[in-house]
């Protein structure tokens, strides 16, 4: 089975944002991503609007012709969003504000109740339901009884222990994946993940249905150009 590269375009908002025009353009950076071969646009809309835009989110969807993954935090403008936009995709982040990135995941038994109603609400739009999770048994038994369609793993963990030791940083995952799969949850993963370490963890998760990354292809694309550093990032991702 393949593993579905979905670009999160986040950081090309970032750049156009600091100069207030239209440079480098979004809209046409996603069209050209999808072109080169990735199966999934990813953004996250952040209240800030640090990088993607309220705009943004309507305007890609007129281009966005894979998989429209949109990631937050589900307070009432997240939900108004998902509710005109229609994404393939809503991914829950636990994202308290003012956060530099999205550096962990949901208790799922904590904010169990919220979680629940939040994602009846959203599957009755009609969009598939992802939960940003930490690699933790308990948290995916939850997340099972909470009724999402997949998982996410918060691999920000993985990527800072690879360089290390990739074999003691990947266990929890391969663990995890297991209890996952048993409980019919599909998965994906995302954060920090890179060139140097997605083929390792793709080796070790056989249902990785799909990976979002942003940070580091945007980043490899200014090296290696957007082009070749999708194909790049597709290539680790063949079985
Ligand atoms: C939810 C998640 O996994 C994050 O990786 C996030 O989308 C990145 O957000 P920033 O681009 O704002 O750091
Ligand atoms: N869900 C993770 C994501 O979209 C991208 O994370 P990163 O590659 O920017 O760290």
């Amino acid at each position: 089975m393949g593993t579905k590269l979905s670009v999160n375009i986040n950081k090309i908002a970032t750049i156009r944002n600091a100069r207030g025009g239209n440079t480098p353009n979004l809209v046409e950076a996603a069209k050209q991503i999808q072109s080169f071969g990735a199966e999934g646009i990813t953004i996250h809309p952040r209240p800030d609007e640090r990088h993607i835009t309220k705009k943004d989110v309507y305007d890609l969807k007129k281009v966005v012709y894979t998989e429209y993954n949109i990631e937050g935090y589900p307070n009432d403008r997240f939900m108004a969003l998902l509710k005109e936009v229609k994404p393939t995709q809503a991914t829950l982040v636990p994202d308290p504000p003012g956060v530099l990135t999205s550096n962990a995941g949901w208790d799922t038994l904590e904010h169990f109740e919220f979680l629940k109603k939040i994602n009846q609400e959203i599957k009755a739009m009609g969009i598939r339901t992802s939960i940003f999770i930490e690699t933790n048994e308990e948290m995916i038994a939850a997340s099972a009884e909470i009724g999402v369609d997949r998982i996410e793993f918060y691999t920000g963990p993985y990527a800072a222990q690879f360089s290390n030791d990739k074999a003691k940083a990947i266990a929890p995952f391969t663990k995890c994946a297991e209890l996952a799969e048993k409980l019919n949850l599909g998965i994906n993963a995302g954060h920090d993940l890179s060139l140097e370490n997605l083929k390792f963890f793709k080796q070790n998760i056989p249902g990785l249905l799909e990976v979002s990354i942003g940070h580091a292809l945007i980043s490899d694309a200014l090296y290696l150009g957007l082009e070749n550093t999708v194909k790049m990032y597709k290539d680790l991702l063949v079985d």
